[in-house]
């Protein structure tokens, strides 16, 4: 394998919230890789991103900034309907791809992305699932996978959002938001989830009209372990992750760190952080830190399009739990040996 020495020419797709962090991230926090184009159906957009960066172009077409000499990889940030699209593209080009969650908003979608990548023989997709990097998770999971607390029976999530942006429908409470957790638990515990059931308390004053807000989703897994997690979307208050593992010779818990804590005027406490970006503003920067490293030697590791697919599948098994309000089995595909 040979290693690139030139800085990785990266094209952002989506220059909206998290590709403009994306575009900000690449310029000025990590090393070895720059933003080569930037592409977003919103021209204007795009432009003014490119603006602010040398020698960066702007395009409307993601397969036009694919084509650029200057391109060596994508980075998806595009709302995910439209990744399948640019996954495919870029497949058709050799080019490697960080894809933010979800790898496609569908199983259906996101199976067609891992037959498309397993005919290639080789990855090129890592899924943007950032908490695998967030530095809590991993200790997490050094704890679990050392046999620390024992065999893992149950985790505890706390999922928590201030509000809600416009258009956020029911769905994507599990599409958006928990699909993290689907994530973890894989992660965390090695294991597939195999049944969802979702209930739903009466919801709070604050949910927009409709959304029924929180709800308590379970997962089972194949390896007998049960996880429960809280989503709340429009709690009002901070941006709060949360995870308890309970293994048979005790627990562990992430999540609770505030950073500075003072106490003044009768008061002790801490700052709670109001959204993902400031939460897990070290975990993106180290994902797309390893991305660029791996990629410029020549290789692709983090969440597969396989973790991408697996995710959407227990989303797909979720929603219909949302509205059945009964245990769901999840149906996985046979997964391709690129994966295993
Ligand atoms: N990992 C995380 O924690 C995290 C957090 C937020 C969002 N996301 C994901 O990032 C992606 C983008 O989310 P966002 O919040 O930045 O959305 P956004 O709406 O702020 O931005 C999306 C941008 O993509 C552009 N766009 C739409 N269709 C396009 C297309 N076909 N080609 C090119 N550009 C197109 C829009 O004009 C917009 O500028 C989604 O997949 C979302 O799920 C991940
Ligand atoms: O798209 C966002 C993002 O994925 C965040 O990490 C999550 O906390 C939000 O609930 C979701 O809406």
């Amino acid at each position: 394998m040979t290693y690139q020495h030139a800085p990785l020419g990266v094209a952002v797709i989506g220059t909206g919230r998290m590709g403009s962090d994306h575009v900000r991230r690449i310029d000025e926090v990590i090393s070895g890789a720059r933003v080569a184009a930037v592409v977003d159906i919103d021209g204007d957009r795009a432009k003014a991103a490119a603006d602010r960066i040398e020698g960066c172009t702007a395009h409307t077409d993601p397969a036009a900034a694919m084509a650029s000499a200057e391109v060596d990889a994508v980075l998806i940030a595009s709302p995910g309907p439209a990744h399948e699209a640019a996954l495919l593209e870029a497949f058709a080009r050799g080019l490697p791809v960080l894809c933010e969650k979800p790898l496609a908003p569908d199983a259906e979608s996101a199976l067609r992305v891992v037959e498309a990548e397993a005919r290639l023989g080789r990855r090129l997709v890592q899924v943007g699932f950032m908490r695998r990097y967030d530095a809590e998770y991993r200790q997490l999971k050094e704890l679990l996978d050392g046999g620390g607390i024992g065999r893992t029976l149950m985790l505890h999530c706390t999922h928590r959002n201030v509000a809600t942006p416009p258009g956020y429908t029911g769905p994507m409470m599990i599409n958006d938001s928990v699909v993290h957790e689907i994530d973890v638990t894989r992660w965390l515990l090695g294991q597939e989830i195999t049944a969802v059931q979702v209930l739903r308390p009466a919801p709070t004053a604050s949910a927009p009209a409709g959304l029924s807000d929180p709800q308590l989703v379970l997962f089972e897994t194949a390896g007998g372990a049960v996880v429960d997690v809280e989503i709340f979307v429009n709690c009002g208050f901070g941006y709060q992750v949360r995870c308890e593992a309970v293994g048979e010779r005790g627990t562990a818990r992430i999540g609770e760190a505030h950073g500075l804590s003072v106490d003044a005027a009768g008061r002790w406490g801490g700052a709670i952080a109001q959204d993902f970006t400031e939460r897990f503003r070290a975990a993106y920067d180290r994902e797309v830190q390893d991305w660029v490293d791996a990629t410029r030697r020549g290789y692709t590791r983090g969440p597969s399009a396989w973790d991408g697919y697996a995710a959407a599948a227990v989303c797909e098994a979720g929603v219909r739990a949302q509205d059945t309000g009964g245990r769901t089995p999840v149906l996985l595909a046979e997964r391709p040996g690129l994966y295993r």
